[in-house]
């Protein structure tokens, strides 16, 4: 029994009131390919912390389009070395800090998007895991009136929402067209837009579905991509954010001197495309917005997938057919 509690002790480290295994369950990749690459592993290391982050035991994570490109392999040119951990949004508890972190104590609840470049270098070691490893000024404490699923939903989609929409220089007083308004970071674009950036209107395109979302998010006008083709409008309007990748057709109902923005896809002038930077003080900076009620998660009802679930979950996200985002909970 002594040997038993010996070699215990030597698999974990005590911090504080937490018992930190040497090893985890993550689900990992260790070559480029379909959702058939995907194992679930019982015995991943757990991460070290480097001096400026925090180790976050990991409660609820989402996916994003960029977890299965990476997987495919699309951007394998930058990527980090495999096998892979896949995974950028996360929602957890602190339980160990580096000896440079400032901002965060053991036990905070926080959220983030654990990779500062998205397609430069992302983390080997990502969210679908029991803990993660990242630097504090990735991260944000979580709004108090969200749950983690919740908050686990926002990092990359409302940053990237956020960082577009501070590119184009869209302001108060403005009109904006959103494309794939019903869309993880759609769904935010509409909400910043009309809550934070104070826009005079929201017209926003979607599937017949979810054309109720839309005017529920805000939307001042929602336009069914199925019945009418948003180009044909005679309307044109001061920012275009494409979230589908029809670049092409946006540009032309931008207004003279108007600017469009794009996430993914070709990009026809005057459009130009960026890949967000994850950076917690944008979290912060929205927080208020959160915890007020004026902006919400949009979280896809087939959801959370629990953790065994996860090449579910990716399949599900690959049909392009979601309604906000797609979470991991339990972790
Ligand atoms: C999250 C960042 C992305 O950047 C590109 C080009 C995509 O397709 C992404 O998802």
């Amino acid at each position: 029994a002594s040997s038993q509690a010996a070699s215990a002790a030597t698999e974990a480290t005590k911090v504080g009131a937490n018992l930190i295994p040497s090893e985890m369950k993550a689900w990992v990749y260790g070559e480029y390919g379909g959702v058939d690459v995907l194992k679930f592993d019982e015995n991943v290391s757990v991460p070290e912390v480097k001096e400026d982050q925090v180790l976050i035991k990991v409660v609820a994570a989402a996916l994003n389009p960029v977890d299965a490109k990476r997987r495919q392999g699309k951007f394998k040119a930058t990527d980090s070395p495999l096998p892979t951990v896949p995974g950028y949004d996360v929602a957890g508890v602190v339980v160990k800090v580096g000896s440079q972190v400032k901002e965060f104590k053991e036990g905070d609840e926080v959220y983030g998007d654990v990779n500062e470049k998205a397609l430069d270098g992302p983390k080997q070691f990502g969210s679908l895991a029991e803990y993660t490893a990242v630097e504090e000024k990735l991260l944000a404490l979580k709004p108090k009136n969200l749950d983690f699923v919740q908050a686990a939903s926002l990092p990359l989609a409302i940053e990237t929402a956020y960082e577009g929409l501070e590119r184009t220089g869209f302001s108060a007083g403005k009109s904006i067209l959103v494309l794939n308004g019903s869309g993880g970071v759609g769904s935010l674009v509409i909400q910043l837009a009309k809550q934070v950036f104070g826009a005079s209107k929201v017209v926003a395109t979607s599937g017949t579905r979810n054309l109720e979302l839309l005017k529920i998010l805000g939307a001042d006008l929602a336009i069914d991509y199925t019945k009418e083709n948003f180009e044909d409008l005679p309307e044109k309007f001061d920012v275009v954010y494409d979230a589908i990748g029809q670049c092409d057709k946006a540009v032309k109902v931008v207004k003279e001197g108007g600017a469009v923005v794009a996430l993914t896809g070709a990009v026809t002038p005057p459009g130009f495309r960026f890949v967000v930077t994850s950076n917690g003080a944008v979290l912060k900076k929205l927080n208020p917005y959160l915890e007020s009620g004026k902006v919400k998660p949009v979280i896809d009802p087939k959801g959370p997938f629990p953790f065994s679930q996860v090449a579910e979950a990716f399949s599900y996200i690959e049909t392009n057919r979601a309604s906000g985002k797609v979470v991991i909970h339990p972790i």
